[in-house]
């Protein structure tokens, strides 16, 4: 189709960023108005609509615009008021034929179509593949359409090789916009009258608008953005509308779009990022992961989604929002009132959530210097300046290069309190991008990163949660139980009790962010330089033997005071798995219990502590393990036979994940753990999602034979191994203490005094160990 586009510069904004638009045509009211609809649409309205909708009277006013008829007509000058300078067309076109070359991306925007048509899934779908197919793709093209989140539209997203097209639409706005990412020599005279051929027939009003972006990808700046005339007045100053620029520095301009809510971004389109899901899942699991979340920052607060989250938190006492000026929240009340309003439904809170008294609004320079920190010395911040809680809205703001993103990350980890923590929406990094952050972060001081995602439909909303303190990341670890009792306490309630307070996210949602998916696993371990642990690969090898739990009996151990053993009944080879049938079935105790544990044994003097709790803390602590991976110290107790091994003093181990240890408990300095050692902890890996998904597995099971075994021998471990930075001086000790038989294990100990107590006539039941059958 030959059609020619009349294009009207309306502005210029940064350094190319054009917009066009097309003015408004006179149209013809039709009745039976579908039999002039282009094909796709027509056929996708007769087969998938009930015809009494199309009489109905409430739809006698839709009409059909010739859109052809209307672009020559202004091409013919027409609407001569609208023409644009011939310089301006010369400039237009020299551009739009320098980027024409390489890949491509096109934004078509519709405006004031059918409402009824774009709420159809199926008649959507019909149209979205009815594009595709004239686009030129034909094959092996997969696309799924779906509703969109919230029952706000249709979205279709499909992929043919390098080509990615995706369509979304906003019935009640009357939006249908149409993202091309190709390869197609000249996309301008193929995409945007083919959008308009296939979807612009269903406009009902007479001031249709087709609005279009066009940018070359891979340019860091945007070129071309989408434009909306009907909120012309509001897009004269696009960087005061949309914008949640912070640093001048950077390349992320962030402009929004007046006609749909979602974002044109640096690189990137955003679409639908705007639903309350998104809200809720970057704010509240980092909020949570604070235990008393007070002064809280939002860095490029949009729409007022991210504000009106925080202020659930009834701890909250200050939200700073860098980067918004009071402007755009003015321009967002308008646009987004269901994100800004928090009147409907939070108790206490101001009607518009931004004039909470509580927030402040550091736009401009300030926000810059802000970001950027102060060089001077900062001997003027006192713990009292610093905040519990930062959260990127967008992390494009972040990203320009190395130097400056570690700059903005410096300055942020110093804004931090101790148990500080950050929240970075991963979406819209590169991959590349992300992997460069992380090492900053770690360089910056963060000890530990967690990823986590969201899916809705086909989106796939990512983050990245920052612990300054490793020891707050035991909150994110929390038990779904814990974090009910923390929601219900620390949320300020709704003002009707048929609202909930949030939609998404709950205890058990928390649950699935708690470690990362599989895909984020892959990303991390198919590096070029591969991580450590990565080739640890997934599950136990089936190549390697087992020895089975019935090849090994309890006995008295050979070591003088130890108690039960456990004794390999046949010989065993080298590199065997040491009974992984049986290795798996640990009892875990969360870091939250074991502390709960230890406190309760502060409130008991000795005898009660013989009478009411002995048992289980020698079961806990005697039996049990201890592993950081929490960031505070778990325990995990074997719950069969493995249970009895005992330490082999002076490096008599015969079990490991690997070589034998260097370390023994009478050669290691004892104010430094081994690096050896370090390794067993996940503390010395800031991220490192491999561990994260597979820790359990790997601390519970897979330990092998380091030596071939006989008959007979003793199955000893070397307990150094379960010690960590937090008491590793005591353990060691400990352990020299029981080989040299001037001390007692936990066991040993608790059973001694039993003995004695049931010799004066407490029960007691102690079973002396058998002899192993050998
Ligand atoms: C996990 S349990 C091992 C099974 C234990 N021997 C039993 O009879 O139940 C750990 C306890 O065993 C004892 N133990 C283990 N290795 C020891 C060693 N090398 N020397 C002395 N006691 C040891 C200590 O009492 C320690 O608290």
């Amino acid at each position: 189709m030959n059609l020619s586009l009349y294009l009207l510069i309306t502005s210029v904004v940064g350094p190319c960023l054009l917009a066009f638009t097309a003015g408004y045509f006179s149209t013809t009211l039709v009745s039976a108005y579908h039999e002039y609809l282009p094909i796709a649409v027509s056929e996708a309205f007769k087969t998938y609509f009930v015809p009494s909708k199309f009489s109905d009277s409430s739809h006698s006013s839709l009409s059909i615009i010739k859109w052809n008829t209307y672009l020559s007509e202004l091409y013919a000058g027409n609407a001569a008021e609208e023409n644009p300078s011939k310089d301006a067309q010369k400039n237009l076109m020299n551009n739009a034929k320098r980027l024409s070359s390489g890949p491509q991306q096109v934004l078509v925007d519709l405006e004031d179509l059918d409402s009824v048509f774009l709420d159809s899934e199926k008649a959507v779908e019909f149209g979205f593949l009815t594009f595709v197919k004239n686009l030129g793709i034909i094959d092996a093209f997969m696309y799924e359409c779906h509703r969109a989140s919230s029952n706000k539209g249709v979205r279709c997203m499909g992929y043919a090789g390098s080509e990615t097209i995706s369509l979304y639409t906003w019935p009640k706005l009357g939006i249908l916009s149409i993202n091309v990412l190709c390869k197609l020599n000249d996309p301008w005279n193929s995409v945007v009258p083919l959008a308009n051929e296939v979807f612009g027939a269903s406009m009902t009003s007479n001031k249709p608008s087709l609005l279009w972006s066009f940018k070359q990808r891979n340019s860091s700046k945007l070129t071309w953005m989408a434009y909306s005339p009907s909120l012309s007045s509001m897009a004269d100053d696009t960087k005061s509308v949309g914008s949640a620029e912070v640093s001048s520095d950077t390349n992320g301009v962030h402009f929004k779009p007046a006609s749909a809510p979602r974002s044109v971004v640096n690189g990137d389109i955003l679409q639908q990022h705007y639903d309350q899901i998104y809200f809720e899942a970057l704010v509240h699991p980092i909020m949570f992961s604070h235990d008393d979340p007070k002064r809280v920052v939002i860095i490029g607060e949009e729409i007022g989604g991210t504000l009106r989250e925080v202020l659930k938190h009834k701890t909250v006492e200050k939200v700073v929002i860098i980067g918004t000026d009071d402007e755009t929240f003015q321009v967002n009340k308008k646009l987004y009132p269901e994100h800004s309003d928090c009147s409907n439904f939070l108790e206490g809170i101001t009607p518009y959530c931004n004039d909470d008294a509580r927030v402040e609004l550091i736009s401009g320079e300030t926000a810059l210097e802000w970001l950027l920190g102060d060089d001077d010395d900062d001997s003027d911040t006192t713990p009292d300046d610093l905040f519990d809680v930062i959260i990127f809205e967008k992390s494009h703001s972040l990203w320009s290069s190395p130097e400056i993103t570690k700059e903005i990350l410096d300055n942020i980890s110093d804004m931090l309190s101790t148990n500080g923590v950050l929240v970075i929406p991963h979406d819209d990094l590169g991959s590349n991008i992300a992997q460069t952050i992380f090492g900053i972060l770690a360089e910056v001081g963060f000890e530990a990163i967690q990823r986590y995602e969201e899916f809705v439909h086909l989106d796939r909303l990512s983050f990245i949660a920052c612990f300054h303190n490793i020891e707050t990341r035991a909150l994110w670890f929390t038990s779904a139980a814990e974090l009910h009792i923390r929601m219900q306490r620390s949320l300020i309630k709704t003002v009707s009790n048929d609202i909930p307070i949030m939609y998404w996210f709950d205890d058990a949602t928390m649950m699935t962010y708690q470690l990362p998916s599989r895909l984020v696993e892959d990303e991390f371990c198919n590096q070029a330089q591969k991580p450590f642990m990565c080739d640890e690969g997934h599950g136990f090898d089936p190549d390697v033997p087992n020895a089975p739990i019935s090849l090994f009996a309890v006995g008295v151990s050979r070591i003088p005071g130890a108690g039960r053993g456990i004794f390999f009944q046949t010989d065993v080879a080298k590199g065997t798995f040491i009974a992984a049938d049986e290795s798996v079935y640990d009892i875990l105790f969360y870091p939250s219990t074991t502390s709960l544990v230890n406190k309760m044994i502060e409130y008991l003097d000795s005898s009660e502590f013989l009478q009411y709790s002995s048992l289980f803390y020698t079961y806990l602590f005697g039996y049990g393990f201890a592993f950081e991976y929490f960031g505070k110290a778990g325990y995990l107790v074997d719950t069969g036979i493995l249970t009895f091994i005992n330490h082999g003093c002076n490096g008599t181990g015969v079990m490991g994940e690997g070589k034998p240890l260097i370390s023994t408990e009478m050669t290691v300095d004892l104010e430094r753990m081994p690096a050896e050692l370090e390794n067993y902890s996940t503390e010395t890996h800031v991220y490192n999602p491999f561990i994260d998904r597979n820790n359990m597995r790997i601390i519970t099971a897979g330990d092998k034979t380091i030596y071939d075994i006989k008959a007979g021998s003793e199955l000893l471990d070397n307990y150094l191994r379960y010690l960590h930075e937090g008491n590793w001086k005591s353990g060691v000790l400990d352990y020299r203490a029981q080989c040299i038989a001037s001390g007692k294990g936990v066991v040993t100990g608790y059973e001694e005094r039993k003995s004695t107590s049931s010799a004066s006539g407490e029960e007691f039941h102690f079973h002396p160990p058998k002899e192993p059958h050998l």
